[in-house]
C-alpha cells in the first residue's frame, strides 16, 4: 500500500532556501542606498558645501515618515492584513521613488531653501524619508517571510543569512561610491550621484527579485492548502497591538534594538569619516575599513543564528554582544589609541558584536508573540528602533558641527575631533547591557525559552 503525504513546499530543502535566497537580494539592495553616501561625506563638503549638520538632518530623515507617521504601524499592520505579496511589492516601490528623489538631488544642486533647509537636502532628505520607509516595511514583511518558510526549521540561521546577504549591500555601500564617484568624475569634479545611480539599478532588480518571490509564495500557500493569503482568523485586529504592547518582553526587546543599533548603524554613517579625522586614513581607502565590518558579519551572523537554533543561550549572546558594543565604542572615544591597525581590529570586534545580538534577537520575537501577530510586532519593534535610526545621526551631526571642530593656529578647520561622538556611542552600549540584563531576567521569570534552541 503506498501512503500519500501532502508535503508543505516548507519542507523542501531547495524551495525554502531558494526563497530565502530571492528576497535576500532585494534587501541587499535596500541595503547599499542605505549607506550609500556615507562615505561621500568629504566630498559632499568640499564640492556641494554640505556642513556635518546638513548631513545629519540627510541621514535622520531616514526615519521621519516612521516615526512621526507611524508608517511603520500601518505598514505592519498592512502586512498583516494584506499579506507579504502586496506588502513587499508596495515597498520596492517606495525604496525605487525615494531613490529617485535623492539622485535628483544630488545630481541637480538646487538654491535657495526649503522650510529653513537648503533645496537640496530638503529634496534629498525626503527622498531618503521615503526610501526608509520602504526599507523598512521591506525588512518587517521579509523576516516575516523568513518565519513562515523556517519556522520549527532553522529559524535563526535563515534569519542571519538573510541579514548576511543584505549587510553585503552595506559592505558595497561603504567601499565603493568614494572611489567610483572619483573615478567617473570630470576635470577633477567627482561624479557624486553616480554610486546612487548604481544603487537605483540595484533597487529595480530587487522590485523583479521580490515579484519572483511572489510566485513561490503563492506555490507554498497552494502546497499547504490556504487559498486567500490572509485567512479570517489570521488577519489583523487592533487587539493584537494592545496584546504586543502589554508584553513586557516585547518591550525589553525593542529597547534592546532601538539602543545596540542607534549605535551601530548611525555609527556607520560618519565610519569613513572617523577613519579619516582620527586614524588619518587616506580619503580614498578609509571606506574600506568600515566595510570590513559588515563583511565579518556576512560569515559571523549565520554562524551565531547556527548556534542559537541548535544550542539556545538566545539571551545570553544579546548580553554579551551589548558589553562588547560598550567595549569597542570606548575604545574607538580614547584620544590616544589613534592608530589605524587599531581601528581595523576594533572594527573586526564591532563586526562580531553586530552578529551576536541580531542573530539572536530577530528569532526571539517568534517566542515571545504569536505569529499571527509577528508583522504587526516586528513593525512596532521598527518603530522604536527608528527613534533611534532618526535621532542618532542627526544628535552626532550637531555634536561635531558644535562642538568637535578643530582649527588650526590659523584659525582654519584642520579636522574633527570624533572624542564625544564616540563616547555617545558608548553610551548606548552602557544602556543596552542594562536592558539585556532585564531581558535574561524576564525569561527566567516567563519562560520564553529565550536560552533554548529553536529547532525542535
Ligand atoms: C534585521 C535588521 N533590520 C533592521 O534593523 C531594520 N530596521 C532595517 C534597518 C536598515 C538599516 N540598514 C538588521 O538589519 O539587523
Amino acid at each position: 500500500m503506498t501512503e500519500v503525504i501532502n508535503k508543505s513546499l516548507r519542507d523542501s530543502k531547495g524551495a525554502r532556501w531558494g526563497a530565502l535566497a530571492v528576497v535576500s537580494f532585494t534587501m541587499l539592495c535596500g541595503y547599499y542606498i542605505n549607506y550609500v553616501i556615507s562615505p561621500l561625506k568629504p566630498l559632499l563638503e568640499e564640492y556641494m558645501g554640505w556642513t556635518s549638520a546638513d548631513f545629519g538632518v540627510w541621514n535622520s530623515a531616514y526615519g521621519w515618515f516612521n516615526v512621526f507617521f507611524l508608517m511603520l504601524i500601518f505598514g505592519g499592520i498592512i502586512l498583516d492584513k494584506m499579506g507579504v505579496r502586496f506588502t513587499g511589492l508596495g515597498a520596492a516601490l517606495t525604496m525605487i521613488v525615494g531613490t529617485a528623489l535623492q539622485y535628483y538631488a544630488i545630481e541637480f544642486p538646487m538654491e535657495g531653501t526649503i522650510l529653513g533647509f537648503k533645496s537640496s537636502i530638503a529634496i534629498g532628505a525626503l527622498g531618503f524619508g521615503i526610501f526608509g520607509m520602504g526599507v523598512e516595511i521591506a525588512g518587517i514583511t521579509v523576516s516575516k517571510i523568513i518565519v513562515k518558510w523556517f519556522k520549527g526549521k532553522e529559524l535563526a540561521l535563515a534569519m542571519g543569512l538573510e541579514m548576511a546577504t543584505a549587510r553585503m549591500g552595506t559592505a558595497l555601500a561603504l567601499a565603493v561610491p568614494l572611489p567610483m564617484a572619483k573615478a567617473l568624475g570630470v576635470n577633477g569634479m567627482p561624479s557624486i550621484s553616480a554610486p546612487i545611480m548604481l544603487g537605483l539599478g540595484l533597487l529595480v532588480a530587487g522590485f523583479i527579485a521580490f515579484l519572483w518571490y511572489t510566485f513561490m509564495d503563492k506555490k507554498l500557500e497552494k502546497s499547504e492548502g490556504i487559498s486567500d493569503e490572509v485567512s479570517e482568523e489570521d488577519a489583523f485586529k487592533v487587539s493584537d497591538i494592545l496584546f504586543i504592547i502589554k508584553n513586557k518582553g516585547f518591550w525589553l526587546i525593542a529597547l534592546l534594538c532601538v539602543l545596540f543599533y542607534s549605535g551601530i548603524f548611525p555609527f556607520l554613517y560618519y565610519a569613513t569619516d572617523l577613519m579619516i579625522n582620527k586614524y588619518g586614513v587616506n580619503e580614498d581607502f578609509a571606506g574600506a575599513i568600515p566595510s570590513l565590518l559588515p563583511f565579518g558579519t556576512i560569515i559571523l551572523t549565520p554562524f551565531f543564528g547556527n548556534l542559537y537554533d541548535r544550542k539556545g543561550k538566545g539571551a545570553t549572546i544579546m548580553l554579551i554582544g551589548s558589553v562588547m558594543l560598550l567595549a569597542v565604542h570606548s575604545f574607538f572615544a580614547a584620544p590616544i589609541l589613534n592608530h589605524y591597525i587599531i581601528a581595523i581590529v576594533l572594527i573586526i570586534l564591532l563586526g562580531v558584536t553586530f552578529s551576536l545580538v541580531p542573530s539572536a534577537m530577530w528569532p526571539s520575537v517568534p517566542k515571545i508573540i504569536p505569529e499571527k501577530q509577528l508583522g504587526s510586532a516586528y513593525a512596532l519593534i521598527f518603530w522604536v528602533q527608528n527613534w533611534g535610526l532618526m535621532g542618532m545621526p542627526l544628535l552626532i551631526g550637531i555634536v561635531l558641527e558644535k562642538y568637535c571642530k578643530v582649527v588650526d593656529d590659523n584659525g582654519v578647520f584642520s579636522h574633527y575631533d570624533y572624542t564625544l561622538p564616540m563616547v555617545i556611542f558608548a553610551a548606548t552600549g552602557l544602556l543596552a547591557i542594562i536592558v539585556a540584563a532585564a531581558l535574561k531576567a524576564e525569561d527566567k521569570k516567563k519562560g520564553y525559552g529565550l536560552e533554548r534552541p529553536n529547532m525542535a
